[in-house]
């Protein structure tokens, strides 16, 4: 061991053995487990879980697996030195082999099941028993928590193997969909989003899977062929993985009074929620009453903050069920996303998602999430009516702190003080009315240009050609009006331009960058990748012209509606 217990918070973490002093395995240690459940975590098959917080799952690892790409961000956050990324150890533990790890990392990891809700509509058709107690992680095997540098950590191998909520799936995950997994979650830290975090990328050089996927230049809804793929696992990392849709778990069977200790562990799963996600918000010596209260308050800020952010940064999360929506109000499940390039209100990548987890329809989508959140409350508070009353007020709320927090998100957008209702409708029209590219437009907007003229470059169609509907006018007295609003204001055009150019990114990951990328690895070359990783790690910096000619631009003509590129069905 080359470091010292007692220097925890400066270690520099170069082995395995320096990892294990780290380690705090506080869902195992405090929740608990299914006591169907062997204690090695051997069991894979599907099956029903009928209590407890998690099962405990040995990953299954990925065969010959090889090095992509590691978070240098994250490591260096973390103190990880970036040696450890291809170093023998790390690559098998974060491949899947945790069978040889040194004391006291633990050989065995643990899934957790949850519930789904559709839009505030509970289901249990997802699962095989059609009970909801098979349904959860049936991919994602978490195989570590650790105190680093003050913080909480949780580490998750994605595509780790088939757990008893896999539903008869494989437990993989591709190539592709970790690849844009992996590149999303740092792009979407880098934008300023919470997120989950990514640290690991390997791929397995010998084991592939099959997948429904799109023929080249398929312009069809759906798939139109099996194609096999390299598995690949990816690590991601957040204070916990908790979802709305696992407290909705436990809410149901307390509801339903499954068994004895139903009510217990919903309480369980919220006081952990709160040590996990708002431990620096929430005092541990409050009663229960007035925590529950806060969490409900607490996470109805982040919960619209994070909305308002994924907005102002053109992304769709495209499924967002209760059980994509993280009870630590953070992104969580880069499968079904994408970023809005051609505006559109209904912008949805994800052929499975509907109109209602559309890129504007998302402030709605969560106030259903919300909903099932506080719904999952309300059993700790049944015997005081004066606390659930205050409970419902926050529920109800929902709709005007999200309203708030839209409005001071498009005013900032625009570079003005505060929202211009008429002004802000006017564009919305405009921008529908007119192709517009989503982040190049607002990009330009943020450099305050003397005319109209300079925001072309974001059109996808011509401007100033014929005006027979009278478009181009309203451009302008749109413009006009703007420019007169930013110029009323007491700063100066400098620093409202630079206020501007920091919430409007210049890069996004859009999928077309992404395609190649993750084409040439499934071919073992990973320098695509390694290039979007540094470009969209710094989306708001100008960066170099070569790399502003290749990605600041708008969507090629044939790419629209290209299958596999400009909308997917399958984000596993
Ligand atoms: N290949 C697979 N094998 C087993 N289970 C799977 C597989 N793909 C998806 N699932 C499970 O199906 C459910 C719904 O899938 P979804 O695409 O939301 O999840 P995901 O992308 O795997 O998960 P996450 O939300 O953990 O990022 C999840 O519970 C997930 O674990
Ligand atoms: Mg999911």
């Amino acid at each position: 061991m080359k470091n010292q217990l007692s220097q925890k918070n400066s270690l520099t973490v170069e082995t395995l053995d320096d990892l294990a002093t780290l380690a705090n395995y506080s869902f195992m240690d405090t929740l608990n487990a299914d006591p169907d459940a062997t204690d090695n975590g051997a069991d894979h098959d599907p099956r029903q879980v009928f209590s407890g917080h998690y099962v405990p799952v040995s990953p299954t690892p990925i065969k010959d697996p090889e090095y992509i790409a590691h978070s240098k961000d994250l490591f260096s956050e973390l103190g990880f030195s970036d040696s450890l990324a291809q170093s023998n150890g790390f690559i098998q533990m974060f491949s899947g082999d945790i069978t040889e790890l040194p004391a006291p990392l633990r050989k065995v990891g643990w899934a957790t099941g949850y519930a789904l809700s559709i839009y505030g509509t509970e289901y249990i058709q997802q699962c095989p028993f059609q009970t909801g107690n098979g349904y959860g992680d049936g991919r994602a095997v978490s195989v570590l928590e650790a105190d680093i540098k003050g913080k909480h950590w949780e580490m998750q191998l994605k595509g780790g193997g088939r757990t008893p909520y896999c539903r008869g799936g494989d437990g993989r995950a591709v190539l592709r969909s970790s690849v844009r997994e992996f590149l999303a979650q740092e792009h979407m830290h880098a934008l300023g989003v919470p997120t989950s975090r990514s640290l690991s990328l390997y791929v397995s050089k010998t084991e592939k899977v099959k997948r429904p996927w799109y023929s080249e230049g398929s312009r069809r809804q759906d798939p139109d062929r099996m194609i096999s793929e390299p598995v690949a696992i990816s690590t991601r990392v957040a204070p916990s993985f908790l979802r709305v849709g696992q407290l909705e778990l436990f809410c149901r069977r307390a509801r339903q009074q499954a068994h004895p200790d139903a009510m217990a562990e919903l309480e369980m799963i919220v006081l952990h929620l709160i040590d996990r996600e708002y431990a620096d918000v929430i005092d541990k010596r409050l009663s229960i009453v007035e925590k529950v209260l806060l969490l409900a308050t607490m996470f109805r800020d982040r919960l619209t903050s994070l909305i308002a952010n994924w907005i102002r940064v053109g992304y769709c999360q495209g499924n967002f069920n209760s059980d994509n929506c993280a009870a630590g109000g953070f992104t969580l499940d880069y499968g079904p996303f994408g970023f809005c390039e051609l505006f559109d209100p209904h912008y949805q990548p994800w052929t499975g998602g509907g109109q209602h987890f559309s890129f504007l329809n998302q402030p709605a989508a969560a106030e259903r999430n919300f909903h099932m959140f506080w719904t999952a409350l309300r059993p700790l508070l049944a015997s005081n009516q004066v606390a659930l009353d205050q409970l419902e007020e926050i529920r109800n709320g929902f709709a005007d702190e999200m309203q708030a927090k839209l409005e001071s998100m498009w005013a900032s957008k625009l570079g003005l003080e505060t929202f211009n209702g008429t002004l802000f409708r006017e564009l919305g029209a405009l921008m529908i009315q007119t192709p517009v590219d989503y982040t190049l437009f607002f990009r330009e907007l943020s450099h305050i240009p003397d005319d109209i003229g300079k925001l072309q470059i974001s059109f996808y169609t011509s401007f100033g050609s014929k005006d027979a509907d009278g478009l181009n006018q309203r451009w302008i007295a749109w413009f006009d009006e703007w420019r007169s609003l930013i110029d009323s204001r007491a700063d100066s055009r400098e620093a409202i331009s630079e206020q501007m150019l920091q919430v409007n990114p210049k890069y996004s990951l859009r999928e077309w960058f992404v395609v190649p990328a993750y084409q040439q690895a499934a071919m073992g070359d990973y320098r695509l990748i390694r290039e979007l990783q540094t470009v969209m790690t710094q989306p708001y910096a100008e960066q170099s012209q070569e790399i502003e000619a290749k990605y600041y631009r708008k969507k090629p003509p044939e790419f629209h509606g290209l299958g596999g590129l400009s909308h997917y069905s399958c984000s596993s």
